[in-house]
């Protein structure tokens, strides 16, 4: 059982409990080196090397709780921090690489309703209805539909996609990453609300500012494991006169390393490279006469 007397004077972090986000945020918090031990069914957890307690919480939650001041920090969605409509009591911290889906208003695809224009006054259904109402709302006023004419959200809390073939709805707003879940339910894309990721939030008028050194520390470690999660390092060796060339294919963060070799013809080049552009940068390196071109991945960097 938990000593709630322990809490006192600690970090409130809360971390999704499950979903999409769950095995991501405890990759990052390993990667930080905060570490717990979270006992079965427990949703609050003492960090042992830090002044920090771990709540475990649904994400669709936690933009509340740290907007409300009932914890210090928080790991959650875009998403679903405007649909609590808490960004002005949250502060986004850092953007965190993952958890990147977009909120998109769906149809049938074999459907006789094809635009939003079309579904306005019709019934539409989702897990996100202030976002969903918002939008509609300006489309039903921009189509002077009133009254009953008005388009009707409906919330349901999972297994959206499943609405429309049960003759729920005549379209759904839901999220969508690979586009699998929508097109096996026969579904397409026909707007886009907006495009989410998982963000790292702070209550915007923190009640302990005694625990702003730690939420610093905090925030610069798991910037660092963001950051080596993206970039490789890319060390080659370049004749001395491609060396101009070379660093404008490679130029580093804030600049590459050069280092000298025995024939002095050459150096040694070792840059910060971002994964995603990894192949290009390799294949334009040995285009200009680059040779022994290693990449290595990063456990863990301070940027
Ligand atoms: N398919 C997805 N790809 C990427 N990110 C997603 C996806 N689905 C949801 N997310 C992100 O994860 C957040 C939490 O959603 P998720 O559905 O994982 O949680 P949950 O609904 O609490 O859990 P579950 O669906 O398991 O009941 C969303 O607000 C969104 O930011
Ligand atoms: O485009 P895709 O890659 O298929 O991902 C989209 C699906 O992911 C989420 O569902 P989740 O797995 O959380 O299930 P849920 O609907 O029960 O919340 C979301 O609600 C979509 O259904
Ligand atoms: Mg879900």
């Amino acid at each position: 059982m938990l000593d709630v007397d322990a809490l006192n004077g600690r970090l409130l972090f809360a971390i999704p409990k499950k979903g999409r986000l769950h095995e991501k945020c405890m990759e990052l918090l390993a990667g930080a080196d905060i570490q717990f031990r979270r006992d079965h069914r427990l949703d609050v957890c003492l960090v042992k090397n830090h002044n920090i307690a771990l709540v475990f919480l649904p994400a669709a939650d936690i933009p509340s709780f740290v907007g409300k001041g009932n914890v210090d920090l928080g790991i959650t969605g875009q998403d679903v921090l405007q649909e609590a409509q808490m960004q002005q009591h949250v502060t986004e911290v850092l953007p965190l690489s993952f958890g990147k889906c977009a909120l998109q208003v769906q149809v049938p695809e074999a459907g006789p309703i094809q635009t939003v224009e079309q579904l306005a006054g019709k019934r539409v259904v989702t897990s996100f209805e202030v976002l969903s109402g918002e939008y509609f709302g300006k489309l039903d006023e921009k189509l002077n539909l009133a009254g009953d004419s008005k388009t009707n959200i409906e919330y349901v809390g999972g297994s959206v996609e499943a609405a429309c073939a049960l003759g729920l709805a005549d379209g759904i707003v839901d999220l969508v990453e690979s586009g699998d879940t929508m097109r096996a339910a026969g579904l397409h894309a026909i707007a886009t609300l907006m495009q989410s990721e998982a963000v790292l939030i702070k209550s915007s008028t923190p009640k302990h500012e005694s625990l702003d050194p730690l939420i610093k520390l905090i925030t610069a470690r798991i910037a660092g494991v963001v950051a080596a999660s993206k970039y490789v390092v890319c060390e080659y060796n370049i004749p001395r006169a491609k060396l101009h060339d070379a660093t404008g294919i490679t130029p580093g963060r804030r600049a590459p390393t050069i280092s000298p070799l025995e024939d002095e013809a050459w150096v040694a080049v070792s840059s910060m490279v971002e994964k995603k552009r990894v192949a290009d940068v390799m294949d334009e390196l040995v285009k200009i006469g680059a040779e022994d071109i290693l990449i290595f991945n990063l456990d863990n960097c301070r940027v």
